[in-house]
This record gives C-alpha cells, sequence and structure tokens, in this order.
C-alpha cells in the first residue's frame, strides 16, 4: 500500500479518492434535506387555505343577501361562518403541522390563529346574545365581517408564504439534478482515474521487471537473468539425464574500436552485434549480454559437437556481416569458448570458469575462432578445469 501511495499513479488516485468521499459525504447530506422538501406534498395545505378564502366573501354575499330575513336567520348565517371558519382553521392548522419543517415561523402563524380562533369563539357568543337582543345584529354583522377581513389577510399571507415555498422547491430540484450529475461525473472520473492509475502502475511493474532482467544497452538478457535460466536448465538437465551446452562470446579486438572509432561507435557496434547473435541462436537458448563486449549463449540440450557447430556459425556470421551505418575498417570478429556438461552435474560457476577457459584458449590461439573445454567424464568428480577438449572448430592455430 505505501508503495502505491508512493507512484505518482496511486497518489493521484488517493487524492481522487478522498476528494470522492469527501464530497459524496457534502453531496450525500445536501441531498437528504433537500429531497425532504422536495418531495413534501402540500396540495391539501393549498385546498385548506383556498376553501376558508372563500368562507369571507360567502358570509358577505349571505348578508348582503339576507338583510331582509328575518334576525334570526341572519344570526344563524353568522353561526354557519363561525363552524365553518373554525373547521377550516383546524385543517390549517393540521396540515401546517404536518409540513413543520416547510415554514420558517409556524409560532408566528400559530400566534395569529389561536388569536383568530378566540376571535371567533367571542363571536359566536356575540351571535348567542343577538338571538335574543335583535338590536345587537348589526355590531354582529360589523364584528363578523371585521373577522372575515383579518381572516382572508391572515390566508393571503399563507398563500404567499407557500409560493415562496414552492419557488424554493423548483430551485432544490434544480440543484438536486445538478448535484446529481456531478456526483456522477466524478464517479465515472474516480472510476476512470483508479483504471488508468491501475494501468499505470502495471505497466511501471512490467517496466521494473524488463529492467531488472535485461542489459540496457543491447536489450539482453543480463548476468542475474542468466544465472536464474542457468541453474533452472542445470536442473532440468539433471533430471533428464541431459547435456546442457554453455558459450562464451568475446569481440576481438574491441578496445581498439573504441580508440579508433570512439565509444559511441563502441556502443552501436555492440548493439549490432548483439542483434546479430540474437537473430543467429534458437529462441530455446539463452542469450545475455554479462560483462563490456563479452555475451554468453546457454544451450539446454546440446552436445559439444552441435554446440561448436553453433559456435562457428556465429563466428563465421558475425565475421561476414557488415555493420550497417558504421564504417569501419575491418568487420568485427568474435572468439568463443564452450563448455558442456552431462546430467546437471556442475553449477553454473564451475560450468563458467570451463566456458572461460576455453575462450582463453581461442583468444591465445589467434581470435575468431571458438575452442571447447569439457569437464572430466562423470561420474568422475569435478576437480577443477583442467581436460582440455581436442575439439577445434575455426581457423588453425598459428604456428
Ligand atoms: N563502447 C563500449 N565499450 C565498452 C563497454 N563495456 C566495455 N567496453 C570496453 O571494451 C574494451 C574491452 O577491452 P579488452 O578487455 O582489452 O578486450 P579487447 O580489446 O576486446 O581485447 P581481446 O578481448 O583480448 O580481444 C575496454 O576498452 C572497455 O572499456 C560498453 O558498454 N561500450
Amino acid at each position: 500500500m505505501r508503495r502505491f501511495l508512493h507512484q505518482p499513479g496511486g497518489r493521484l488516485a488517493s487524492i481522487f479518492a478522498a476528494l470522492f468521499f469527501v464530497l459524496s459525504a457534502v453531496i450525500g447530506s445536501y441531498v437528504y434535506s433537500a429531497c425532504q422538501k422536495a418531495s413534501a406534498d402540500y396540495t391539501t395545505l393549498i385546498s385548506d387555505i383556498v376553501l376558508a378564502q372563500q368562507a369571507t366573501p360567502q358570509l358577505r354575499d349571505a348578508l348582503e343577501e339576507g338583510s331582509r330575513l328575518p334576525s334570526s336567520e341572519q344570526v344563524e348565517y353568522i353561526d354557519y361562518f363561525i363552524s365553518r371558519s373554525k373547521q377550516h382553521l383546524n385543517n390549517i392548522k393540521g396540515s401546517i403541522e404536518r409540513h413543520r419543517y416547510l415554514l420558517s415561523d409556524v409560532e408566528y402563524l400559530n400566534h395569529h390563529f389561536s388569536e383568530l380562533n378566540n376571535r371567533l369563539s367571542d363571536l359566536h357568543q356575540q351571535a348567542q346574545k343577538a338571538q335574543q337582543r335583535p338590536e345587537l345584529i348589526d355590531p354582529l354583522q360589523r364584528a363578523a365581517m371585521e373577522i372575515g377581513g383579518a381572516q382572508s389577510w391572515l390566508y393571503n399571507q399563507l398563500l404567499d408564504d407557500v409560493r415562496a415555498i414552492s419557488i424554493q422547491q423548483r430551485l432544490i430540484m434544480q440543484r438536486l439534478s445538478i448535484a446529481v450529475s456531478v456526483l456522477l461525473v466524478l464517479m465515472v472520473s474516480a472510476a476512470i482515474t483508479l483504471c488508468l492509475a491501475v494501468i499505470y502502475l502495471h505497466r511501471q511493474r512490467n517496466v521494473m521487471h524488463q529492467l531488472m532482467l535485461t542489459d540496457e544497452l543491447t536489450g539482453l538478457y543480463n548476468r542475474r537473468h542468466l544465472v536464474n535460466i542457468a541453474s533452472a536448465a542445470l536442473t532440468q538437465a539433471q533430471r533428464d539425464h541431459g547435456s546442457l551446452s554453455l558459450m562464451l562470446l568475446d569481440l576481438d579486438h574491441f578496445k581498439n574500436i573504441n580508440d579508433t572509432y570512439g565509444h559511441p561507435t563502441g556502443d552501436e557496434v555492440l548493439r549490432q552485434v548483439s542483434k546479430q547473435l540474437r537473430k543467429l541462436s534458437r529462441p530455446s537458448d539463452t542469450l545475455a549480454r554479462i560483462g563490456g563486449e563479452e555475451f554468453c549463449l546457454l544451450m539446454p540440450n546440446t552436445n559439444t559437437h552441435d554446440a561448436l557447430q553453433v559456435a562457428d556459425r556465429l563466428r563465421r556470421e558475425i565475421e561476414a556481416n557488415t555493420l550497417s551505418g558504421i564504417d569501419l575498417l575491418a568487420n568485427p570478429t568474435i572468439s568463443i569458448g564452450v563448455t558442456t556438461c552431462h546430467g546437471g552435474s556442475l553449477t553454473f560457476e564451475q560450468l563458467y570458469s570451463f566456458a572461460d577457459k576455453a575462450l582463453y584458449q581461442a583468444k591465445a590461439l589467434g581470435r575468431n575462432r571458438a575452442e571447447s573445454l569439457l569437464p572430466p567424464a562423470e561420474p568422475t568428480p569435478y576437480k577443477g578445469p583442467h581436460t582440455y577438449a581436442h575439439t577445434f572448430i575455426g581457423e588453425p592455430m598459428d604456428s
């Protein structure tokens, strides 16, 4: 995890993830409270208010029309107005209680409601008295119209409030859809970032792995990888009782190339020779650059005879091929040392030591040639690289 966070891609992914979670929490809590408001249904409240508002004009009409009627009927109208107004008032109070969180000043409204309720109760008592005393009818009508006016004013105020809430609700819906879109964009970008980070880390891992196994200049395997492959090949040879040949290849007088043409040209020679060797060797063999101008070819299931044939082929091809883009006086040549072990009886170091001695022999015998040196035949225990093979392939030794 710590390694992941130290990667540039990993750091980016964590920043995005943190940002995503913080924004999700903020947007989530906003969405929750907004949803409460946005989903509120106050159509009942509006219809209660509209019905209540009709009571006053109805009373006015009734009183105007009923002025010719007996006083008892006029009082009945007013009583009917009182009971309907109280009923509407109770309905509206109930609706407001249910939508308490929508209205900012419920206490203020409640105060007006109880005042209106008290005034309606007083009007009722006044109406009772007017039943017996017709001279009280006029003041009763005035009081009823006054209360009706106050009632209309209050309900108008309430309607204005509800209208403001509906505008707010629309605004909330707009913000909600923006919030959801932002959340979606964030989720998608977080997912894309995470995917990119994973791909980037995967590639980095592959590159690191490749760098650990290969030589930077030539792209061939390096010594570390060769050692690993060789020990696996030795184990396999032990199991199969098979032959394993190792070839060391060294460019001749490479120092002269560097000194004459410069180090960059020397590098180019190494690159082109590596490319040729890779092209000429079998895919089942492992080719590595193990030193400055020294290469190694590990050949499983190959006896000395075959290995020397391969060596000779490589040597001749390198000598015959003119390198492209480099104007050398003569094509580079290589000297080769070959060794073979049967049944995986040697360690890599021992095998390498035999091949190195053979290479030394090839250099000593005039270069541009292949020599082999074999360990004593098994099961004789290994006592050191002392048995030179009689096999010589290539140019005959200078006398
Ligand atoms: N251009 C280049 N030169 C290198 C590199 N690694 C080693 N060298 C040079 O290779 C040369 C090897 O020189 P020597 O060990 O004397 O070998 P040589 O000149 O090939 O002589 P013999 O092997 O005896 O034929 C040295 O000059 C090194 O500096 C490299 O990566 N690039």
